[in-house]
């Protein structure tokens, strides 16, 4: 279900703003100037070569890294080290990693309830409910009773997805989510990101995948050296790229 309308009506409220922020690993400046604007039912891919700063920059936006200089704020809260608030923004902000950071000790229900019921207080026969509702969602109802190692990675992935949306959280973030992934498992996960796109949840995704860019985003934002260099939509991106750097990098990997 395409949700347009909703989301241009909603498009006015900022979820994400990142105003001139700079991050530095000693003396290794690994952001430089960045701003980012993010509106409610956005989908932004963010790509860029090896290095430019794109796990940085999207680990910065809850909280697993913190910038130097500038401003970051997500859903109305600042990300600052020292912020009381620190702990609700990682609730009501998803993330799925590269590696898909299951409880190996605990079956695919229990992880996906345990988040609901410790942080949200949510009774354990409604978190069931819930968890099972998402399993569907990501096509693995049958997994509920299996533990992680029994599943294959991109199943592990799918269940990592349904884990940040047991929490019901309004904005996710994804680092590479498939580039762990067998090639042979990548388009399951990409599927399920696709159908997760048309809800209206806002997404923040770095991937190489230009495929799932092309069809879901609005904007792609390319990063190099730890700078934005260009921000377009996906028409104008592939087809009428303003820098070099961006054809150049656009060249060598829809090469492969
Ligand atoms: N914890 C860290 N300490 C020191 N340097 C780091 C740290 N994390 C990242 N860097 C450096 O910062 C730069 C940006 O890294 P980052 O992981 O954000 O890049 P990326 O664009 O996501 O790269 P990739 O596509 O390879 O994952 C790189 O040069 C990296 O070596």
């Amino acid at each position: 279900m395409k949700m347009n309308n909703t989301r241009a009506s909603a498009s006015l409220k900022e979820m994400i703003h990142v105003a001139h922020v700079d991050k530095f690993y000693g003396d290794f400046q690994a952001l430089s100037d960045v701003d980012l604007s993010v509106n409610q039912g956005e989908r932004i891919v963010i790509c860029g070569p090896s290095g430019s700063g794109k796990s940085t920059l999207i680990r910065c936006l809850n909280g697993l890294e913190f910038h130097d200089a500038g401003e970051i704020i997500v859903d109305g809260i600042s990300v600052e080290e020292d912020s009381k608030h620190l702990k609700t923004l990682r609730q009501e902000v998803g993330m799925v990693f590269q590696q898909f950071n299951l409880f190996p000790h605990l079956t695919i229900l229990e992880n996906l309830t345990i988040g609901p019921m410790k942080v949200r207080k949510i009774a354990k026969a409604e978190a069931e409910k819930r968890a099972r509702l998402y399993l569907e969602r990501v096509h693995i109802p049958e997994q509920a009773d299996k533990y992680p190692a029994q599943l294959s990675g991109g199943q592990q992935q799918r269940v990592a997805i349904a884990r940040s949306l047991c929490m019901e959280t309004r904005i996710m973030l994804f680092d590479e989510p498939t580039s762990a992934l067998d090639p042979e498992m990548i388009n399951e996960v990409l599927d399920v990101m696709v159908e997760l796109a048309d809800t209206g949840i806002t997404m923040v995704c770095v991937t190489h995948e230009m495929g799932f860019a092309r069809k879901v985003a609005d904007r792609i934002v390319f990063m190099e050296a730890g700078r934005i260099m260009e921000t377009a939509t996906p028409d104008k991106f592939f087809t009428n790229p303003d820098s070099e750097r961006l054809k150049l990098f656009l060249g060598q990997i829809l090469d492969h």
